[in-house]
């Protein structure tokens, strides 16, 4: 397939580049011939080049065009290790339990711990029980004859029946204690591990996700999550079988101590009390998502107003930001309130189902002691069974509740964990212990969405220990090609290299282990500079991160602060000079000593003088290794060895013609006349502020 490969010399159209042509003119304009052009690593392997034209008008810089049959590449690639359980497709009861499960199964204690708390389970409900059967008894004796109530056999058996009720109650309620105790860690470690895992799986999710979501949305999900998780193992665990095997002992119990009616009566009731529940909580389902969405965004909405706290402020939008959120507020609010209106209607209803249930069972062996068929015992015994079931009950009523905002909690959970990274990590290792990389980018093209292509066919290379300054107008795509080399994205055609390995085929953390990036805006964790500073290697001796400090002339800097090197330097790291920040990128980027470094213009933020010690410093951190520049000052790429332009792309430029090569020879010999002055680099349209194209000149804009 013939396509156009544009390799391109950017500085034919920056004034004060010129000296730096000439000092690059014999090493980078042998490019400039057809030969060489297919010598260079530049080309794709195996790939014919057909022809070559040069191009500059208005509106482009030096273009050298080459026609070549494009190589393709494949590269094999392996999937991020799962180290999640697969979650589950819905949120179902009995699609999530399973999930909960084998998250708890992680815990070493969970065998033990689960037995220990059934046993305990078990023998606290039994003592629960066992409370009305002793009242039971008790009342039976003290309703006997006036005559032998007062034998003191019977006084005494009573009393000690009565003791043994209170005390099976309170043996009941201390086992429950327990077994709380038992359970709790188990919990907290479920709850733990669920929400180590989703913030672990973020992390490897790709940039493009990060840039759609909200931060405070995802703080709000990764925080209901663990809390969700934790209650289904709660209510499915202690409350919804246990209050299943103790409503089986009532009835039995009921049935052979009292009637077999009874017991059909706090049956239905309980078939009543829970119908009831699972049909108000379903309908409340709906709008408890609606609160869930609704809060997500006013959790987003206050922690973007805070992040973005010095440009709320100097644009005196405070009261925009309070209103916006007061809005989503409100909002929030009336959903909340439709739900808790739910809420209340749920409450009431099974509290009526309940006293209806026992004003059942309470009229019934009313009438049998009445009518003499039962025993003041029978009526005791029904009544403290009835509400021995009922607190579980009621417990039960509002656990299921929370167990249907759990699950609905946990889709949004679901819904992040089936994002699986769209980069499928590979499985080669760089050598970790040579200096520079051998970097080979061939025929990229890139867009961040179909519609707009941001990259049209970029290639450059450089051998180990070499540099390339990338130059181009904002907005031309300088970081986005550092994005590729990181492989935050794929590009849609063409591929990267290093050390002759497609990057697709690398694994992301040999890659990022081999990479170094001081960014345009270095952004630090809200902790010590020390610790910013020893992020870059978080193994290194203090040693080694003060040798980085000193070498990033930053040192001197933080001992002049009180606090030294235990400086809080604030959200974000406000509380430094941009100058400050970069010097700790730079100090970051000494420590991780890369094989490959990436300036993304790493002074721009600097006066001549700092930038000057900075560049010192970055010179030094560049030896012997493979340097990618992005910058639009001459300073910064002056040393470098070769210059790439994102400026134009090459579906936007014309065939080359002769015209374009005269042009392009003029803009050359312009360039080494020495006319430009100016170290900005041109915008898209081939002009900036000071100069601008006349007669195929760059002259001073009038
Ligand atoms: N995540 C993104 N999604 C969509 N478009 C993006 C994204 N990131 C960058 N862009 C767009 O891609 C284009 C190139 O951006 P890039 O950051 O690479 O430019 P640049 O040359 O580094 O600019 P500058 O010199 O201003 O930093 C810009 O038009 C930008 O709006």
């Amino acid at each position: 397939m013939l396509q156009h490969c544009a390799l391109r010399r950017p500085c034919e159209r920056m004034p004060r580049l010129q000296p730096i042509l000439r000092s690059f003119s014999s090493q980078q304009l042998r490019l400039a011939s057809l030969n060489s052009l297919r010598a260079s690593p530049w080309i794709p392997s195996g790939a014919a080049v057909h022809g070559l034209g040069f191009g500059s008008n208005q509106h482009r810089p030096l273009v050298i065009r080459a026609r070549v049959a494009q190589a393709h590449s494949s590269s094999g690639a392996k999937e991020n290790g799962a180290i999640l359980p697969e979650p589950p497709a819905d949120a179902g009861l009995r699609t999530v339990l399973p999930y909960v499960w084998n998250l708890a199964a992680g815990d070493k204690t969970l065998s033990w711990r689960l037995a220990v708390a059934l046993v305990l389970l078990v023998i606290s409900k039994a003592s629960g029980l066992a409370g009305p059967v002793f009242f039971k008894r008790a009342m039976d004796n003290l309703s006997q004859a006036p005559a032998q109530v007062f034998s003191t056999k019977n006084m005494h058996s009573a009393v000690l029946i009565l003791v043994l009720a209170a005390l099976s109650k309170a043996v009941s309620a201390m086992l429950n204690e327990l077994r709380y105790l038992v359970f709790a860690p188990l919990g907290q470690s479920t709850g733990r591990r669920v929400g180590v895992q989703l913030l672990e799986h973020i992390l490897r999710l790709d940039l493009a996700f990060h840039l759609e979501r909200q931060t405070g949305a995802l703080t709000r999900i990764l925080d209901r999550a663990q809390r969700s998780v934790v209650n289904i193992f709660r209510a499915v665990v202690f409350t919804f079988v246990p209050t299943a095997v103790e409503l089986a002992f009532v009835c039995l119990l009921l049935a052979q101590q009292v009637s077999g009616l009874v017991a059909g009566i706090v049956l239905t009731t309980f078939g009543a009390y829970v119908a009831y529940t699972v049909v108000i909580t379903s309908a409340a389902a709906a709008s408890r998502k609606e609160v869930n969405k609704l809060e997500n965004l006013a959790t987003g909405k206050a922690v973007d107003a805070l992040l973005n706290y010095e440009t709320v402020v100097q644009f005196n939008n405070q009261k925009l930001e309070v209103h916006q959120y007061n809005e989503l507020l409100r909002r929030y609010q009336k959903t909340s309130l439709d739900a808790e209106r739910l809420s209340a209607a749920l409450n009431a209803g099974q509290a009526l189902i309940l006293a209806m249930g026992v004003a059942a069972v309470m009229a019934l062996t009313g009438m049998n002691v009445a009518r003499g068929t039962m025993t003041i015992g029978d009526l005791v015994l029904a009544n403290g069974l009835i509400l021995q079931i009922s607190g579980p009950l009621q417990f039960l009523g509002y656990l299921y509740r929370d167990l249907r905002q759990s699950l609905v909690d946990l889709e949004s959970l679901f819904a992040i964990l089936s994002t699986k990274p769209r980069l499928k990590d590979g499985n080669f290792d760089l050598n970790a212990s040579a200096i520079g990389v051998k970097l080979w980018v061939k025929h990229i093209r890139f867009g961040y969405s179909p519609a707009r292509e941001v990259l049209g066919g970029v290639s450059f290379a450089a051998d180990p220990g070499q540099s390339i300054a990338i130059v181009g107008t904002s907005g031309s795509g300088k970081s986005t090609i550092v994005k590729l080399l990181l492989r935050l994205y794929d590009p849609g055609s063409g591929a990267l290299y290093i050390d002759d390995r497609d990057l697709r085929s690398l694994s992301q953390t040999s890659l990022r282990n081999t990479v170094a990036v001081v960014p345009q805006d270095t952004v630090l964790f809200n902790d010590t500079i020390y610790h910013n500073i020893a992020y870059g290697r978080p193994e290194a001796t203090e040693e080694e991160v003060y040798h980085a400090s000193k070498q990033a002339r930053l040192h001197d800097a933080v001992k002049r602060m009180p606090d030294g090197y235990a400086t809080i330097v604030g959200e974000r790291g406000l509380k430094l000079s941009g100058g400050e920040k970069q010097r700790v990128a730079i100090a970051r980027a000494f420590l991780k000593s890369p094989r490959l470094l990436i300036c993304d213009e790493a002074t721009s933020a600097l006066d001549s003088g700092t930038e000057a010690a900075i560049l010192r410093s970055l010179k030094e951190l560049a030896a012997g290794r493979t340097c990618v520049f992005i910058a639009h000052r001459l300073s910064t790429i002056k040393h470098c060895d070769r210059i790439l332009s994102t400026e134009t792309r090459i579906e936007s430029s014309p065939p080359c013609d002769e015209e374009e090569q005269y042009e392009s020879n003029q803009s050359s010999a312009q360039w080494s006349a020495g006319q430009y002055e100016d170290d900005v680099v041109p915008n898209h349209e081939g002009r900036n502020s000071d100069y601008e194209t006349r007669n195929n000149s760059i002259v001073p804009r009038i």
